[in-house]
């Protein structure tokens, strides 16, 4: 076994591996300026590291120098400790997964192909292969028994971006590229994607390197995020608080852009949050039970489980008919607990009851976010940053905290809308 297919020993449960870069350069044919010039980075074991910056500044030409899909002109590049010339192309391939905008799916293939490809290339048997399959569907929160054999015609744009991911992860790399892997969905469909990868992450501990155009996406998803100029010159490379906090430069505070306390909402998650825990009801449970504890508890609705935990509806109790609880059939749209606090407003938006449902791990039930708990957090932290900032934070250019929360119903709403 090698380095790069070795598990990193000394952090728990991180089974990424470091990744190196030292003075690459990569001069195009017939370019005289370098597109990326002499750039020196490491990217530690079990970390995100988000690429960001304008247009043309080298970005992808950066990430796909990792997986030799370019090859740089001059400088070393390691994964693991071990310079990836000293492998063959097609086997350093292998132990990296690479995902990119869109899935990029065969179409003549099932989905289950299509995940398989690498751990086919690397030999595995029909059963391994199998069996990795429907864990990686359910991983990415796809039904096995539905999905396997679809075409990818037969799917929408989230869920083919999905069994891009799971094709990425199949053959467990220590490594995972990603060049704009949620660009190409709509925005629900991309927090819920971004927050499925962080759930993935928290899980697995791969050393992901993902570029990005969206300063938000960067500080959302980042252990670090790297601002990068023309010619791939590093403005700054920091944790997400740090960049937004202490901006390196005019280019890194220009590019992080006006607002920038705002952002911060970017880096509260709803796990931060108290949530509520109204009343619930399983699958199969008696109705008039529920409909009892609902009233017990002054609720006016109910969470609908299943028998692993996980929400399946959010019926009103008076929608409640007949002698058992049964799958409510409606499309829920959950919330994970990783999601910010941007992310919660949006999602509650769409949702009929004034909150969202909040999921852990592999989509678990966890209670329900609703627009009081999150604008008080956000009217305390407002509280924060202005103390922090002082005069600054009534600078006309920047975005104004009240704009952002303006959208919250009132209370009159929330009492009409649901029994919060
Ligand atoms: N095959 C190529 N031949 C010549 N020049 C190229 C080639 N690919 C990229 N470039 C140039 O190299 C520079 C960096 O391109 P790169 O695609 O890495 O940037 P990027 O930051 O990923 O951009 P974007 O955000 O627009 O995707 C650009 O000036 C681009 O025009």
């Amino acid at each position: 076994m090698t380095a790069l297919e070795s598990t990193t020993e000394g952090k728990t449960g991180v089974s990424g591996a470091e990744i190196r870069l030292d003075g690459v350069t990569k001069i195009y044919r017939g370019q005289k300026a370098p597109a990326v010039d002499n750039i020196s980075l490491t990217i530690p074991a079990g970390e995100i590291a988000m690429f960001v910056g304008p247009s043309g500044c080298g970005k992808t030409t950066t990430l796909k120098m990792i997986n030799r899909l370019i090859e740089p002109s001059s400088g070393t590049i390691s994964i693991g400790g071990e310079d990836i010339r000293s492998k063959k192309v097609d086997e350093l391939r292998r132990t990296i997964g690479y995902v990119i905008q869109g899935g990029s799916l065969f179409p003549h293939m099932s989905v289950a192909k299509n995940i398989s490809i690498v751990p086919k290339l690397l030999g595995w048997d029909s059963s391994r292969i199998s069996a990795r399959v429907d864990e990686l569907l359910d991983l990415v929160g796809l039904d096995p028994s539905k999905y396997r054999s679809r075409y990818p015609r037969e799917l929408s744009g989230g869920q083919q971006q999905r069994i891009g991911v799971a094709r990425g992860l199949a053959a467990d790399p220590p490594v995972i590229l990603m060049d704009e892997p949620f660009g190409a969905v709509d925005p629900i469909t991309r927090q819920r994607l971004q927050d499925e990868m962080l759930s993935i992450q928290r899980e697995l501990r791969k050393t992901i390197v993902c570029v990005t155009h969206d300063i938000d996406e960067a500080i959302k998803m980042g252990d670090r995020v790297l601002i990068l100029q023309e010619g791939a010159h590093i403005a700054q490379y920091d944790t997400p608080e740090v960049v937004l906090s202490s901006p390196a430069n005019e280019f890194a505070q220009d590019f992080v852009g006006a607002g920038s306390s705002l952002k911060r909402l970017s880096l509260a998650r709803v796990s931060e949050l108290d949530l509520r825990q109204p009343t619930t009801a399983t699958v199969g449970e008696n109705a008039e039970d529920v409909k009892q504890r609902a009233q017990a508890n002054g609720d006016r609705s109910v969470i609908v489980l299943d028998s692993r935990n996980r929400p399946l509806g959010w019926p009103w109790v008076r929608q409640l008919k007949g002698s058992t609880i049964v799958d409510p059939g409606q499309d829920l749209v959950n919330l994970d607990s990783r999601a910010t606090l941007n992310d919660a407003l949006d999602t509650m938006l769409v949702s009929g009851h004034g909150g969202a449902v909040v999921t852990g791990d592999r989509d678990t039930y966890l209670g329900v976010v609703n627009f009081k708990t999150v604008t008080d957090f956000i009217e305390a932290m407002q509280r924060e940053a202005e103390a922090e900032t002082g005069a600054a934070a009534s600078n006309g250019a920047d975005e104004h905290p009240s704009e952002r929360i303006s959208i919250a119903p009132t209370d009159e709403e929330l009492q009409s809308g649901s029994a919060q």
